[in-house]
């Protein structure tokens, strides 16, 4: 009878997978070796989480694939692009359309240039224009990816259904993978990340403490651009009392992820979700482990257990029924379920 009730008041449902990091090769670990990695496998569990988003009773609206699609030793194995591909066919299966969003892998197979013209750039499935608002004037206020900029890409937004908005990030604007050298947005992730780590090699975090760990190669942040980009949907959003979720391969809060793993200026990207009133959760991958926090501002900060690291009888993934008043997360394998409800006082 309750689920009954539940179902009246469902406004849609959407899927999501972290980290799959395909290859056609053995098994291998983590850096630490902690973990098993599951290179072939992890094709398969891509494979059975598509079969049950087909089954379901309500068709998810839209997946969302949040970085890491194929692993970096593709880039040493010189098979990025059919890697790529073989993951593309199987995603050609999914019931509704699917976001995809870059993480570090990407970067290591291909350059931003070749991230733009892939499969990999979603960004038509975006609405250039807002949801219920007839200024056309706005587009471009919020469409802005730096003309003078060819690599830049901040991400994009879109409405799945009144009073609902989900923003995709690349939480790369700001880093030393995937951009031209004598690029500004380079030299300026390079002198940052050099001030804040003095290993040779960039992706240790040897001698760094708690949250200095971040300041690892793998990692990168949001430009000051791409945060105005952002506050302004957020304003709209919040004007048209939306709901809002910002989607990054990067997850932005410390108690959510191991301190490893989080953005480089999460701070600065906090204090403009804490800003608007429409938040209400922040997804990320990145941490195979995946994480879980609701912050004093009433955002909920998920981050998603990445598929590579889920051994063959297992699953990571997910779907989230959206209502109202909450979301709720039914995980698989892996992943758990869970309630988000929304802040009332939003
Ligand atoms: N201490 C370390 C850790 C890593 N590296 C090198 O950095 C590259 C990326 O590491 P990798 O673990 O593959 O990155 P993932 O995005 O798959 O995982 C992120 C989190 O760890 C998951 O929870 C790679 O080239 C490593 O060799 C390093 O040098 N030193």
């Amino acid at each position: 009878m309750e689920t009954e009730a539940a179902e009246v008041n469902l406004c849609f449902t959407f899927g999501v997978i972290a980290d799959i990091q395909y290859a056609d090769t053995e098994n291998g670990f983590n850096y630490s070796r902690t973990r098993e990695r599951y290179y072939r496998n992890s094709l398969h569990l891509l494979r059975s989480a598509l079969h049950e988003w087909n089954e379901e009773v309500i068709t998810p609206r839209f997946i969302l694939q949040l970085g890491d699609i194929i692993d970096g030793c593709n880039s040493q194995l010189k098979s990025s692009d059919h890697a790529l591909q073989v993951v593309i066919n199987e995603f050609a299966k999914s019931p509704s359309p699917v976001h995809h969003i870059w993480g570090n892998h990407e970067f290591y197979n291909f350059n931003r240039e070749q991230l733009l013209n892939s499969a990999l750039n979603s960004k038509h499935l975006g609405n250039g224009k807002l949801f219920d608002n007839g200024d056309s004037n706005i587009k471009s206020d919020l469409d802005p990816d730096d003309p003078n900029d060819p690599d830049a890409f901040y991400g994009y937004h879109f409405s799945p259904f009144p009073k609902f908005r989900f923003i995709l990030t690349d939480t790369y604007d700001l880093s030393v993978l995937g951009r031209k050298k004598d690029s500004k947005k380079y030299c300026y992730s390079l002198q940052k990340l050099k001030s804040n780590n003095r290993n040779e090699n960039l992706n240790s975090p040897k001698g760094l403490d708690g949250l200095n760990s971040r300041f690892l190669a793998f990692n990168g942040g949001f430009s000051q651009e791409q945060m105005e980009w952002l506050n302004k949907i957020l304003t709209f959003s919040d004007n048209n009392q939306e709901k809002v979720t910002v989607i990054g391969h990067l997850p932005v809060h410390p108690y959510s992820t191991d301190p490893m793993c989080i953005a480089w200026n999460y701070d600065e990207i906090l204090s403009v979700l804490h800003a608007h009133t429409s938040v209400v959760c922040f997804i990320a991958g990145h941490d195979h482990d995946g994480g879980y926090y609701l912050d004093d501002h009433g955002i909920h900060h998920l981050t998603l257990e990445g598929v590579i690291e889920t051994p063959p009888e297992s699953h990571a993934f997910g779907t989230i029924r959206v209502y109202e008043d909450r979301m709720i997360l039914k995980g698989r394998g892996r992943i758990s379920e869970r309630v988000l409800h929304f802040d009332k006082h939003k």
